[in-house]
């Protein structure tokens, strides 16, 4: 029975790439988390030990470097696609290039009332997050955002499911809906977004949708934020979601002579129900 390599590829992950703009005093900073990948006719490193067709990993970390001086950071986007773009050029061998970037914000430090030029606070909340992915047939760009926690406190209810000699759930009229999003869009197009605006867009209607509407599961708050998004964006023509339910269970304070009319609950970190959806454009392959 023959042995032979199956599915390969190989960069430098998580390359902690910081970009200060510093042209006048007012600076700006771009914080990112870059993974590169190569994939392609790289057989002979493997089976025969010749690295001749291997640009290494250190050298797809020095053009991340690299790029953020020579072209800035305008979103993480732009910044991908151009380095994506150089290390497939830049390996005969490659039959595609990957990258892969987080992006932490960072605000101004608010001192008597206006932000200040150079001290910055870490924002909280959500990574930003872009795939790029270059090949001769196709180039595509899949952005989204990690982390973002939300919670309402009312406007949500799980009633109505199927039951077996298992089931102790109650049914709940009345519940907190709590979750700590992860969204991938696909965008459809790249010569004419601008990334920044689309990035805040999709994300203010995700929140607005998740505010707004009655939730009767997290499986139909997920459908209906993906819907917003797509019909807010025309530009985007997929939208996949993983949302952990983070519960949040009504304590009993009766023992203690005390009622609880759902004000008082302890939230559960584990373990929580998985909720995973695609929402996609009719006609688009999912
Ligand atoms: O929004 C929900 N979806 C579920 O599928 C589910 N299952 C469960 O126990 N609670 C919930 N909540």
């Amino acid at each position: 029975m023959g042995i032979r390599l199956g599915p390969n590829r190989y960069g430098k992950a998580e390359s902690r790439v910081v970009r200060i703009v510093r042209d006048t005093p007012r600076h700006e900073i771009r914080d990112l988390n870059v993974s590169t990948a190569l994939y392609g006719d790289f057989a002979a490193a493997h089976t025969d030990g010749d690295q001749s067709q291997v640009l290494p990993t250190d050298t797809q970390k020095n053009t991340a470097f690299a790029f953020a001086k020579k072209y800035g950071v305008d979103s993480p986007e732009d910044y991908a696609l151009v380095l994506g773009r150089r290390l497939f050029e830049a390996t005969p061998a490659a039959h595609g290039a990957m990258v892969k970037v987080s992006e932490y914000a960072w605000d101004r430090i608010r001192v008597d009332g206006s932000g200040h030029d150079h001290a910055f606070v870490r924002r909280g909340g959500e990574v930003r997050t872009t795939a790029v992915h270059v090949s001769p047939g196709r180039t595509s760009v899949d952005s989204g955002l990690r982390e973002l926690v939300v919670l309402k406190s009312t406007g949500s209810e799980f009633k109505g499911f199927l039951r077996d000699e298992y089931t102790t759930l109650a049914e709940a009229d009345d519940r907190i809906l709590a979750t700590e999003l992860q969204a991938d869009w696909r965008y459809s197009r790249f010569d004419d977004i601008d990334w920044n605006a689309s990035y805040a867009s999709v994300r203010a209607v995700l929140l607005a949708t998740f505010a707004t509407t009655y939730s009767r599961a997290l499986q139909e708050t997920l459908y209906l934020m993906g819907k917003a998004v797509l019909e807010a964006h025309d530009e985007i023509d997929l939208i996949s979601f993983k949302a952990p339910n983070k519960h949040h269970f009504l304590v009993d304070l009766e023992p203690f002579g005390l009622d609880n009319p759902g004000e008082v609950f302890i939230a559960a970190d584990r373990p929580y129900g998985l909720i995973e959806a695609t929402v996609v454009r009719d006609g688009e392959p999912s």
